[in-house]
C-alpha cells in the first residue's frame, strides 16, 4: 500500500464553473478573531481582539465570527464586552461558532445575549477519516448530532426575543466527505431549521484542508449546489483552507461554481498553512474593475494592526501587502515599468496599464517611488527611473546604458543592493561634478565678424591657475573647446548633446548632456544643471571634459 494516496475527485463532465467569470463581490464573513486566533501561539487578549474587530469594522465586514464563547472565557467576556458597550453598528452581525453539544450550545446562547443580529455557526465533522478515527460514527450518528444541535439551537432562538438569530451550518471537513453525505446532513439540519427565502440559512461548506487541486473543490460546490434541496433558501458560503498553497483559487473557483458568501482572515493567517486570505481575494477583484466593498486603501495601515495582534509577520511576497511586491529587481521589469508609467503619464489614460503591475499602489496607499530598486541584477531602465525620480534627469539611452554600467560595477563589488538615494549620489559625483581640473566661472559674448560664429571670454581655472581664454565657434560649447584646445591642448569632440526642462519642482532648471569624444576614442558624458541652458551646457561640457582629464590622469599614473 503507498504512503500517499491520490486524491479520488469526482465525476462532474457537465460541470458549468469553468464559463463563469466573478461579476460582483461575495458576502464577506471575517474569522480572525476566530479561526486566526485559535490558531496563534499567543492568542489574543482582550485588547488586541477589540483592536482587530475595530479595524475589520473600518474595512467594511458585515459579518464577523467575533470567536468561539463557549470553549473561551476570553472570547465570552469579549462579546459580552461588544454586547453590552453597544460596540456592535446595527449593520454588522457578530457570529459565533460552536460544537453541536448541549452544554457548549447553551453557554453560547448566554454569549450572545442582547445581541441586535447574530448568526450562531454550528458545526461538526462530516469526512470519512474523522467519522472512522475521531467520532467512531457511522453515517446516522453523525447525522443524529448534527440534527440533535440544529434542534437545540432553534429552541434557544425561538426565546430569543430582544435580537435577531440567523443560523449556520458547517459539515465540517466538507472536502473529504462524500457529496452525498454532505448534501443529505444539509438536508437532515435544514429540516429542522427550515430556512425559507426570507430568512437564509448559511450552509458553510469549507475546505478544511486543502485536499485536492481547486477545480476539485469547485466540482465539489457546484455538484452540492445541484443536489441540496434547501438551495434555494440557503446562502452557500466557502471557507477554504491553504495546505497546498492555493486558499485564494479554490474559493475564486468556487465563487464561479455557485457560491454566494466567503469566509476568511487578514492575510491569510488562521490553522497551519492558513485560511483564505481575505485581502489578497478582495483586491484581485478590485484589479478586475469589481467593487469589493471593502476598504484596503490604507494597506499598511491594516497590516500594521494584523501584525501587531497576531504577532506573525506578512511575508515580504504577500500579495498587495508584502514589502516587495512593488518593487523591481530585475532590468527588463525596471525598464518595462518606467516606460509603461511614461506611456500613461503621456496620454493622460485613466486605465492603469503598467506592465509587470496588476494595481496601482497608491490605490492601496503605497507608494510607487520605492518601486524600482537597484542591484546587481538591475539594468539601464531601473537606474534611469531611480535618476529621474530623485534627482528630475532624463537620461538620453546612451548615458542610461553608461551609467547602468557604473552602478552595476557598484553592486558587483559590494553584492548589496544600492538604495535610491545612493544612486542619485553616484550618478552627482560621476557626471554632474566629478573630480575638477577645470572650474567655469562665467563667461561673456565677444563682438564676433564671422559669419554664422560667436565669439566668448571664458573665466575658468584650470588646475588651481585662473585665466582668461577667449574662443569663438558656433556657440558657446563650440567657443570653449576651441578656446581649451588652443590654451591647453585639451582636443575633445562633442560627440552628442541633449538638454530638457526640468520639472517644476526642481528649480524649473534645465539639464544638458554632453557626449566628448577623446583623441584615445574614448566617449564620455558629462551633465549639467543650471536655470540658464546656456550655463547648463558649459557645465555640462566642463563636466566632460574633467572626466576625460581623470582618465588621462588614471592611465598616466597606472604607467
Ligand atoms: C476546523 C475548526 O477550526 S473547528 C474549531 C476548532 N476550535 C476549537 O476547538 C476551539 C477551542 N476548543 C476547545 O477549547 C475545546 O475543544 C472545547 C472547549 C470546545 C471542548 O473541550 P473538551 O470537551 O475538553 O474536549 P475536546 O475538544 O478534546 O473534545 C473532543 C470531543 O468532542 C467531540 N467533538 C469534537 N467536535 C465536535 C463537534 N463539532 N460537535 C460535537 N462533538 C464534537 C469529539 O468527538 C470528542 O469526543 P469524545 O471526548 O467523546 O472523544
Ligand atoms: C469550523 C469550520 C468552519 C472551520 O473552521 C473549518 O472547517 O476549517
Ligand atoms: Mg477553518
Amino acid at each position: 500500500m503507498p504512503k500517499y494516496v491520490p486524491f479520488q475527485p469526482l465525476s462532474l463532465p457537465d460541470r458549468t464553473w469553468p464559463n463563469q467569470t466573478i461579476r460582483h463581490a461575495p458576502v464577506w464573513c471575517s474569522v480572525d478573531l476566530r479561526d486566526g486566533n485559535q490558531a496563534l501561539i499567543n492568542p489574543m487578549g482582550p485588547a488586541k481582539k477589540m483592536e482587530l474587530f475595530k479595524t475589520l469594522l473600518r474595512i467594511g465586514f458585515k459579518e464577523i465570527e467575533v470567536g468561539f464563547p463557549a470553549a473561551s472565557e476570553t472570547d465570552f467576556s469579549f462579546l459580552r464586552e461588544l454586547i453590552e458597550q453597544q460596540l456592535i453598528p446595527d449593520d454588522v452581525t457578530i457570529q459565533v461558532l460552536t460544537q453541536a453539544r448541549p452544554q457548549l450550545i447553551e453557554r453560547t446562547f448566554e454569549a450572545i445575549a442582547g445581541a441586535k443580529n447574530a448568526i450562531v455557526h454550528l458545526y461538526n465533522s462530516t469526512s470519512t477519516l474523522q467519522r472512522r478515527v475521531v467520532f467512531r460514527a457511522d453515517k446516522a450518528e453523525i447525522t443524529k448530532l448534527a440534527v440533535d444541535g440544529a434542534t437545540r439551537i432553534h429552541e434557544l432562538a425561538s426565546q430569543v426575543s430582544d435580537g435577531r438569530v440567523r443560523y449556520q451550518y458547517s459539515p465540517e471537513s466538507f472536502t473529504g466527505t462524500e457529496i452525498d453525505f454532505s448534501v443529505e446532513i444539509c438536508d437532515a439540519v435544514c429540516n429542522v431549521w427550515q430556512p425559507t427565502i426570507e430568512n437564509k440559512t448559511i450552509i458553510n461548506l469549507p475546505s478544511t484542508v486543502e485536499l485536492a487541486t481547486p477545480n476539485v473543490y469547485a466540482d465539489q460546490i457546484e455538484l452540492f449546489c445541484r443536489l441540496f434541496k434547501f438551495r434555494d433558501r440557503a446562502i452557500i458560503s466557502l471557507h477554504t483552507h491553504n495546505d497546498r498553497g492555493t486558499g485564494v483559487a479554490a474559493s475564486e473557483l468556487a465563487l464561479l461554481a455557485g457560491a454566494d458568501r466567503v469566509e476568511g482572515t487578514l492575510f491569510g493567517n488562521g490553522e497551519r498553512t492558513g485560511n483564505l486570505d481575505i485581502v489578497t481575494m478582495a483586491l484581485n477583484l478590485t484589479t478586475q474593475g469589481i467593487d469589493s466593498g471593502l476598504d484596503f486603501s490604507n494597506i499598511k495601515e491594516v497590516r500594521r494592526v494584523a501584525e501587531f495582534c497576531t504577532e506573525l509577520k506578512v511575508h515580504e511576497r504577500t500579495p498587495y501587502a508584502g514589502d516587495l511586491v512593488f518593487t523591481a529587481f530585475s532590468g527588463s521589469h525596471q525598464d518595462a515599468i518606467k516606460k509603461g508609467y511614461d506611456a500613461m503619464k503621456e496620454s493622460g489614460q485613466e486605465q492603469f496599464e503598467v506592465p509587470y503591475l496588476t494595481i496601482d499602489p497608491a490605490d492601496i496607499g503605497r507608494q510607487y517611488d520605492p518601486i524600482i530598486r537597484v542591484n546587481s541584477q538591475s539594468g539601464k531602465g531601473g537606474v534611469a527611473y531611480l535618476v529621474e525620480n530623485e534627482l528630475g534627469f532624463r537620461l538620453p539611452r546612451r548615458l542610461q546604458v553608461a551609467f547602468s554600467q557604473v552602478v552595476q560595477q557598484a553592486t558587483d563589488s559590494t553584492g548589496q543592493e544600492m538604495p535610491a538615494r545612493e544612486v542619485g549620489k553616484k550618478f552627482l559625483e560621476t557626471y554632474v561634478s566629478p573630480p575638477a581640473e577645470l572650474v567655469y566661472r562665467s563667461h561673456k559674448p565677444l563682438e564676433c565678424d564671422l559669419e554664422d560664429q560667436e565669439m566668448f571670454q571664458f573665466s575658468i581655472e584650470y588646475q588651481g591657475v585662473a585665466h582668461e581664454v577667449v574662443g569663438q565657434g558656433n556657440g558657446p560649447l563650440d567657443a570653449l573647446v576651441h578656446a581649451l584646445t588652443e590654451k591647453f591642448g585639451l582636443a575633445y569632440d562633442i560627440q552628442d548633446y541633449q538638454e530638457h526642462a526640468m520639472e517644476a519642482g526642481s528649480g524649473s532648471s534645465a539639464a544638458a548632456y554632453i557626449l566628448l569624444k577623446t583623441p584615445e576614442g574614448t566617449e564620455l558624458y558629462g551633465v549639467g544643471q543650471h536655470r540658464s541652458l546656456t550655463k547648463a551646457s558649459i557645465l555640462g561640457l566642463v563636466a566632460a571634459i574633467n572626466r576625460c582629464l581623470g582618465l588621462s590622469r588614471d592611465a598616466t599614473s597606472k604607467r
